[in-house]
């Protein structure tokens, strides 16, 4: 007879969420934890490949047929979430209830307090995870708690374990908050601190060792506050979990004919630039970057998702000599191809965890949010990049990128942040693993404390 947990793992709709989550799901199955995903009914019906091990649910949003897109704006799109989402959230804990399954932990994505409301109703486990960095985190900490206003007035800001940070360095919202969108956006980040007092673990995808002096900091606010990533697939770090070598949530296709490009390439010969999933760029920064790419005179992969490839100059090839545009691409096989030598990066957290976790050292081009800050982090703290200056209008010029990516590729300082990106990923790998990894214990504390919780079911 053995007793399983049942966990679940409930995700913000979009690829930067729902990745690490679902690498969460499948390290709690490795662990014995039977485990529900479950995200918006629309988001639920693009992911691929989602293991089979994994229940897949779903909870409405208000918009069954294309989710923020069908809202107009965030700001409806999030009103609506939040006054829709609960209600359909106890709906499922109910069903599942009925059906024999009972769940005995909600994990959340800190973005969603409203489920750790839920599960304390039902009298179960609640656990906050937060899909950013631990820096970021305290920052939007501090404004919840009205220590920083935004927009911010000081030219410098001082918070306690984060080294001294200059406007430019903070979230962009601190620069530029000027519309409603953005003001959505801000209260969502922050709004992920209204009630994490209450959770009963608070879990980050990140690893102590790379920003002790925070996690520290934080455990002092949040005793049960834990770091357990890098949440990436097993094949990049610890390999503990066979044949995981996709997330296996991907709402774009991969164009894998990339890959036999990059077999044809010289090893540490090819720049990788990708902005994730999310982030638009205007037209203007779209042919400086294509520009930088070319003049670098380096080969280059970069990925262009459908939406944004009609931004692409006319005189633009998508595939030349030196060249290769993609529309998506499965970044950690790209990442961990021996012909990448580095990472031009939007530096979203889990491209930021990526590449530290595969030691590919970044060319910074951060666009929006949380990503300023990680390039902050990315060059002055663990000095894997290089960040490129953006102008007036805060373009990054195609002159200014061409320039970064010679100096990481043809320069002295590019092998210093090889070396130390390398460094970067034997610790993340210690960190995963089995044999007392900081990571890896504290998902096995995590782990055991759910085997002891109250509602068990047992399995026959
Ligand atoms: O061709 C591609 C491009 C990206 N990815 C993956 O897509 C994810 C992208 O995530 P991330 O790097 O975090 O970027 P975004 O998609 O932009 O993520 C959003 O969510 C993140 C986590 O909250 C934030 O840090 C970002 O600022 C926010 O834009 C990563 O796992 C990549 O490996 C691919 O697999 N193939």
């Amino acid at each position: 007879m053995a007793i399983k947990p049942h966990c679940l793992v409930l995700s913000f709709p979009g690829q930067g969420h729902i990745n690490p989550m679902i690498q969460l799901s499948k390290l709690l199955v490795h662990e014995g934890v039977k485990v529900t995903l479950a995200t918006t009914c629309f988001y639920s019906n693009t992911l691929q490949n989602v293991p089979p091990y994994i229940s897949l649910e779903s909870i409405s949003d208000g918009f069954h047929n294309g989710g923020f897109g069908e809202a107009g704006t965030f700001k409806a799109y999030l009103a609506r979430f939040w006054q829709v989402g609960p209600p359909s959230l106890v709906d499922l804990i109910e069903k599942l209830a009925k059906l024999g399954n009972p769940i005995d932990c909600i994990i959340y994505d800190s973005a969603l307090p409203w489920a750790l409301d839920v599960a304390k109703r039902f009298g179960i486990v609640g656990a906050s995870y937060f899909t950013q960095n631990t820096a970021v985190n305290s920052i939007y900490y501090h404004v919840q708690l009205g220590k920083i206003k935004v927009p911010l007035i000081e030219s410098e800001i001082s918070l306690p374990s984060i080294p001294k940070l200059q406007l430019c360095d903070m979230p962009s919202f601190f620069n530029n908050c000027e519309d409603d969108e953005d003001l959505a956006v801000l209260g969502l980040a922050t709004g992920q601190f209204s009630n994490v007092n209450k959770a009963d673990w608070v879990l980050c995808n990140s690893f102590y060792e790379l920003d002790k002096e925070v996690a520290d900091w934080t455990m002092k606010i949040w005793p049960k506050f834990r770091t357990i990533g890098p949440n990436i697939p097993s094949v990049f770090l610890d390999k503990r979990i066979k044949d995981d070598e996709d997330y296996g949530a991907a709402a774009f296709k991969s164009e894998e004919e990339c890959m036999e490009w990059l077999h044809n390439k010289p090893n540490g010969s090819v720049v990788y630039a990708s902005f994730g999933s999310l982030v638009p760029l205007d037209e203007e920064q779209m042919r400086e970057i294509a520009y930088g790419l070319r003049d670098s005179n380096h080969y280059f992969l970069w990925v262009v998702r459908t939406s944004e490839e009609i931004k692409l100059p006319k005189d633009f090839a998508k595939k030349s000599e030196k060249g290769l545009v993609v529309t998506w691409c499965s970044q950690l096989k790209v990442l961990a191809h021996e012909s990448v030598a580095c990472f031009v990066t939007h530096c979203g957290w889990n491209s930021t965890l990526e590449t530290l976790s595969l030691g590919v050292p970044t060319i910074a081009v951060p666009q929006w949010s949380d990503q300023i800050t990680n390039a902050k982090y990315m060059v002055d703290v663990w000095k894997v990049g290089i960040r490129v200056p953006i102008d007036e209008k805060k373009i990054v010029k195609s002159e200014a990128l061409r320039d970064c990516i010679k100096e990481m590729m043809e320069c002295e300082k590019g092998k210093g942040m090889k070396k130390n990106a390398m460094e970067w990923k034997s610790l993340a790998l210690k960190a995963v693993s089995d044999e007392g990894g900081s990571s890896y214990k504290n998902m096995i504390e995590f782990v055991n404390s759910l085997f002891t919780c109250s509602q068990l079911e047992v399995i026959t």
